[in-house]
């Protein structure tokens, strides 16, 4: 894959119309969820690079980054006469860059496509590095394939648009990239007020943040190896996202980070993880996140989910563990034993 091009810009407006000029093409097709066409699309109204586009709306929340939604977008990139030398612009946060991606991928074996991320998820993860696709089978991103955006453009603006949850779950992930570059990134991460962040400060922190992902992205671009880094806390994480899909569906950002506290245990007893750093990690996300109740009972269907992880090989669950802030083991298993173990240290 060739390096994406993120862009990390101070005026929307400008930024998107050379991303769109750079990109011939036949017709502009924009992509965006309910709400991010009621919030987002205001702030890029009047484009003149947008005059002529076709808007595909789809409904919001990860719900329904699924088979059906997909199909509606095939079918009206069809019907509104897209060819395979149309773009098309994902607007939105990580359901509708990874779902608008995989559309644009797979349309006529492939179109274009630009994102531009509006929620603190997408900007410092989904959007970047090229891993799109949709949920199926009650198991997360369980179909997709690895393509990059022709560009991203990130500009914070659009961080005014989204409520306290949002802000948090993606401020998860920049905590699990604070947790596996540097001792000093995830302090500071720690010890950042996200609850009443200063806008101007928390856009240099995205951008380290991206910067951390799209190193590691560009060395593995196809998690062969050290990108499975970026999936530290998802063993766990998705697991207990695909498990309250079932009951109450929480964001993708709040299961990572209970998936870091379990995984966090495993990195202590199986990479000697310093013990203070676990706690204070966890506290941080108790005091932030909250909690999603799960019993004993709940660790067999737990365990299932975390079967069908991408990262394993056979039948081992593959985790990413750390042996210290910035220090990854990538391709670590553990037995039922051991997670059991990291579930009860969750749960209690
Ligand atoms: O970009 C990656 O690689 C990641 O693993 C980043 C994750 O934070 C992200 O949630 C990703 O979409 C998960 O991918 P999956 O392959 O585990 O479904």
């Amino acid at each position: 894959m060739e390096k994406q091009k993120v862009i990390i810009s101070e005026n929307i407006h400008k930024t998107l119309e050379s991303s769109i000029d750079e990109c011939a093409h036949d017709k502009l097709f924009v992509l965006a969820d309910e709400n991010t066409a009621c919030m987002c699309l205001p702030l890029v109204k009047g484009l003149k690079c947008l005059e002529k586009a076709h808007y595909i709306i789809i409904k919001p929340s990860d719900t329904n980054k699924n088979l059906d939604t997909l199909a509606f977008v095939w079918s009206k990139l069809g019907q509104m006469g897209a060819t395979r030398h149309s773009l098309m612009i994902n607007i939105g946060g990580g359901m509708v860059t990874d779902l608008g991606g995989f559309a644009a991928s797979t349309f006529k074996r492939g179109i274009a496509y630009i994102n531009i991320p509006t929620t603190l998820l997408a900007m410092t993860d989904a959007s970047v590095g090229g891993k799109t696709g949709i949920n199926f089978n009650g198991l997360k991103n369980e179909i997709g394939v690895f393509n990059n955006a022709q560009s991203v453009i990130i500009d914070t603006v659009f961080l005014k648009t989204i409520n306290r949850e949002n802000m948090l779950s993606g401020y998860a992930e920049m905590l699990k990239h604070g947790l596996i570059y540097s001792s000093r990134m995830w302090a500071e991460i720690m010890n950042f007020d996200i609850e009443n962040p200063n806008l101007d400060e928390l856009r240099r922190m995205v951008a380290e943040s991206v910067a951390v992902k799209k190193r590691i992205v560009e060395q593995d671009p196809h998690e062969k190896g050290i990108r499975k880094a970026l999936n530290f806390g998802h063993t766990v994480g998705h697991a207990f996202e695909s498990f309250a899909m079932t009951r109450q569906p929480i964001l993708h950002g709040y299961a990572v980070a209970y998936g870091m506290i379990a995984e966090l245990y495993l990195c202590v007893t199986k990479a000697k993880f310093p013990t203070d750093k676990m706690y204070q990690t966890v506290d941080f996300i108790h005091s932030h996140y909250g909690r999603m109740n799960i019993t004993c009972d709940d660790y067999q269907l737990l365990y299932e989910f975390m079967t069908h992880d991408k990262k394993n090989i056979s039948d081992k669950i593959n985790f990413t563990l750390l042996g210290d802030t910035g220090d990854i083991r990538i391709n670590q298993t553990a037995d039922k034993e051991d997670i059991l173990n990291a579930l009860d240290f969750y749960a209690f």
